[in-house]
């Protein structure tokens, strides 16, 4: 079985669009994940509490140069290494860029890493609604930006009307019709649109919640809309799927899809075989699952994005199954993805 690997997740946003508020809503609702964090400078991070708080597991900080400029791979993966060895427990790496970097090199720097223990977690962009336009018009590559990003925030909602909202919503699918989008104030995302929350069970009765649960608890309580616009679907099937029909609908998800996750069945000619799948936007992982004891016997997925037709999905995975023989030469579709 594979080495379990920590996604990395690149958080880009022109300056001041709330990259840092949106690291801070994350920390401060982890949730019980653990998380580390690279960015240019911890200064407005507000990481002495959150390390008392021990939300923050391990960071890095470059506190000199822009990471996405100053920094090639191997400094990168010097920065990855402290974060993601063999006994690291951390469930996610958040990088925040620089105001000014450019999110092509990040995702480079990231997808390009020789650190065994890292995935790439996809690009999110951080909008600023108000000043998204103007922007622009001075930053025309902020629209190349917002094509590569696999999950787009709408973020300062709070200071726009509905009918900019919804201008802005259909601009931004236009220039990128393959990410979620999902809209927000001050960047408070539900962060199991981002990563996966680690179970655990409730307090006992006459038990003290954790900081970080008492924490995220009264955020839930007085942001209700906390969850809004994020949807997580589940699929199974008994049934092993097509290889080839499978890799076809995740290289043309259906629209508003961030991640996929989970176990797959498929067969071709005598060859069965159960995967894990992660998915982020369009890059796509198989790893060969083995035989362990959380391993199911078919398939199981959750598909997580924002305003998903929940219908529509199950259905195009229903497709997957096969209705006739499929051919031993379907199952190169998965190898492409399979790890070395
Ligand atoms: N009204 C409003 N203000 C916000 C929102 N999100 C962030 N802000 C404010 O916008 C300002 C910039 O937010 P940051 O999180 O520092 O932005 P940033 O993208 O990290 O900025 P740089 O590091 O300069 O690139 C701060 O004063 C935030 O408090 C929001 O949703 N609504």
């Amino acid at each position: 079985m594979a080495k379990k690997q920590i996604p990395v997740i690149v958080v880009a946003g022109f300056l001041g669009a709330g990259k840092t508020t949106l690291l801070n809503h994350l920390l401060r609702n982890t949730r019980g994940a653990r998380i580390g964090v690279i960015v240019n400078d911890f200064g407005s991070v507000n990481i002495d509490s959150m390390m008392v708080a021990g939300q923050v597991d391990s960071m890095v900080s470059l506190s000199n140069g822009c990471l996405c400029c100053a920094v090639d791979v191997s400094d990168m993966d010097a920065m990855l290494d402290k974060l993601a060895h063999r006994s690291s427990d951390l469930d996610v790496i958040v990088v925040e860029a620089s105001g000014l970097a450019e999110p092509r090199n990040m995702i480079r720097l990231v997808a390009g890493s020789e650190n065994e223990y890292v995935s790439y977690g996809g690009l999110v962009l951080v909008v600023d609604a108000v000043e998204f336009d103007a922007t622009v018009e001075q930053h025309p590559e902020l629209e190349q930006h917002v094509a590569l990003a696999d999950l787009v925030l709408i973020n300062k909602t709070d200071r726009i009307d509905g009918e900019a909202h919804d201008d802005l919503l259909t601009r931004l699918c236009r220039l990128n019709s393959r990410a979620a989008v999902v809209s927000t104030d001050h960047g408070r995302i539900d962060p199991a649109l981002l990563f996966d929350i680690p179970e655990r069970p409730g307090p006992q009765p006459g038990e003290q919640l954790t900081l970080d649960r008492l924490l995220y608890e009264q955020d839930d309580h007085e942001h209700t809309h906390l969850h809004d616009g994020y949807d997580a679907i589940t699929f199974e099937s008994a049934d092993a799927l097509h290889p080839r029909v499978l890799v076809d609908f995740l290289e043309n998800q259906p629209a508003g899809v961030f991640r996929i996750k989970g176990y797959v069945r498929v067969a071709a000619g005598l060859d069965t075989g159960t995967y894990l799948l992660h998915t982020v936007g369009d890059h796509i992982r198989f790893e060969p699952a083995g035989r362990g004891d959380d391993v199911p016997d078919g398939t199981q997925l959750v598909v997580i994005g924002a305003d998903l037709d929940s219908d529509d999905v199950r259905e195009r995975l229903r497709r997957c199954v096969p209705t006739e023989p499929v051919s031993a030469d379907a199952m190169y579709a998965i190898h492409r993805f399979t790890p070395r």
